[in-house]
């Protein structure tokens, strides 16, 4: 699917979409936990959809409502398939990897598209001391793995990805986890966890005690559920909000409702860099109000937010100076090698992006033209083309722009409904 941008103004209001990390946390949260739970604001991204099959396949019904909302209705993890697939997410495959190897059978566990092409050997170390026999495809999908997987003391390395900290804690917590401690080295992406941790305190799960992100401890005394019944609402998004307010920030003044600033999604630290840059700002309760200011280069430190990187380039392309983006090691394998892909897309719309070990510097500033780019079959560098496209001189077009279904299917109708000039040659490939 091709998508062209023109060069627009932007205004009126926005709501920012359902966040994948809240929504697939709820849909396993709901799985683990025996009742019935309500979920509200459910996402429609492909991750989303996909957590939604692989909680199915293990053993929760899950029911539309009327008013939108989800009911998923659990007895605990009790497979009813042998092969569970999750799509495109790095999330999914590993939070539920461990939440499948609870299951006493054996289970194969697959996924699409750039899944298979990420790193999963955390897996071929850390099952068999938990007592879970695995083979994996050297260190990729899929996997075969043979539980029932038991909570042990264990160290972990976190500096990879906080996905697999955030399926074990699941695991362990499904298992009523006694006197037992997840320890993990290097933990990058902390706030992901926070958001595991405070998902697993609104379904009422057994909550370990998190020792300054070295340390989770799971208590001796046994979960008291509360009730038998959750009432959660996804959050919105800040991951793909961001896209709209840097579309705000350069393009036009307009107002985006739904971000919760005492959110502790990680990439609620966009802010800091809206803040730093220059752009106008006002946050009230529920929305936040941006258009452009006179932007200026900044410094910001993305070790622990890696998501905001095809949004900040976004936004600094058009900051007068050198903007200085930190954690370029935390980008190798996303969706894409982002680091890369940020350079070489921006590039071809004449953006000057080096790459200096674990820093990004965009050299801003300078205008933007049009160009002819590729989504690399990564939603966010087709979003950051799109954003940069609406301020470049000249039309953009994306390549398989579909891209977007992964995390914020109505991107472009958003973006349109902005006022912001976009076609798309094929809206079906959307929503499929
Ligand atoms: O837990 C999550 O919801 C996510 C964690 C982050 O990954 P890493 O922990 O691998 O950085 C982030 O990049 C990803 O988009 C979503
Ligand atoms: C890397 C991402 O997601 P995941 O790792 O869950 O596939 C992302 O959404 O940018």
């Amino acid at each position: 699917m091709q998508v062209t941008i023109q060069p627009s103004s932007i205004s009126g209001t926005i709501v920012a979409p359902a966040s994948k990390s809240s929504m697939q946390r709820a849909c396993a949260a709901a799985l683990v936990r025996k009742g019935e739970s309500i979920i509200r604001n459910p996402g429609i991204s492909n991750d989303d959809r996909a957590a939604l099959k692989v909680i199915q396949a293990l053993g929760a019904t899950v029911e539309q409502l009327e008013d939108g909302s989800i009911k998923i209705t659990s007895d605990g993890v009790n497979a009813v398939t042998s092969e569970v697939n999750n799509g495109e997410s790095g999330l999914g495959i590993r939070m539920f990897a461990p939440i499948v190897a609870l299951n006493a059978k054996e289970m194969t566990i697959n996924g699409e598209g750039s899944l298979l092409t990420r790193p999963m050997d955390f897996f071929d170390e850390i099952f068999p001391q938990l007592g879970v026999q695995i083979t994996s495809n050297n260190g990729k999908l899929p996997l075969k793995v043979h539980g029932p997987l038991q909570p042990k003391n264990i160290t972990i390395d976190g500096s990879l990805s906080s996905q697999f900290l955030t399926g074990l804690l699941l695991a362990y917590s499904a298992l009523d986890a006694k006197d037992v401690t997840i320890t993990v080295n290097n933990l990058k992406s902390k706030p992901y966890v926070d958001l595991t941790l405070s998902v697993m305190e609104q379904f009422q799960l057994k909550v370990p005690r998190n020792n300054d992100h070295k340390e989770f401890f799971f208590e001796i005394e046994p979960v008291n559920y509360q009730s038998t019944y959750i009432d959660y609402t996804v959050e919105s998004d800040w991951s793909g909000g961001a896209f709209l307010l840097v579309a705000g920030a350069i393009a036009g003044n307009i107002t985006v409702r739904g971000l919760d600033i005492a959110s502790t999604q990680a990439d609620k630290a966009v802010m800091q860099a809206l803040m730093d840059c220059g752009c106008n700002l006002s946050v009230q309760d529920n929305q936040i109000e941006i258009g452009p200011g006179k932007l200026k280069a900044f410094h910001f430190d993305a070790t622990d937010c890696p998501d905001l990187f095809p949004p900040l380039a976004a936004l600094a392309a058009y900051c007068e100076g050198t903007t200085v983006i930190e954690g370029v090691h935390r980008l190798a394998h996303k969706e894409s090698d982002r680091g890369l892909t940020i350079q070489q897309e921006l590039g071809k719309m004449g953006l000057e992006v080096v790459l200096q070990d674990n820093l990004m510097l965009i050299k801003g500033g300078n205008g933007l033209h049009g160009a002819h780019v590729h989504s690399r079959h990564d939603h966010r560098i087709a979003m950051m083309c799109a954003v940069a496209g609406l301020k470049a001189e000249g039309e953009t077009i994306i390549e398989e722009a579909q891209a977007v279904s992964k995390s914020y299917p109505n991107f472009y109708e958003h973006i349109q409904s902005l006022g912001g000039v976009v076609s798309l040659n094929n809206k079906e490939a959307i929503h499929e």
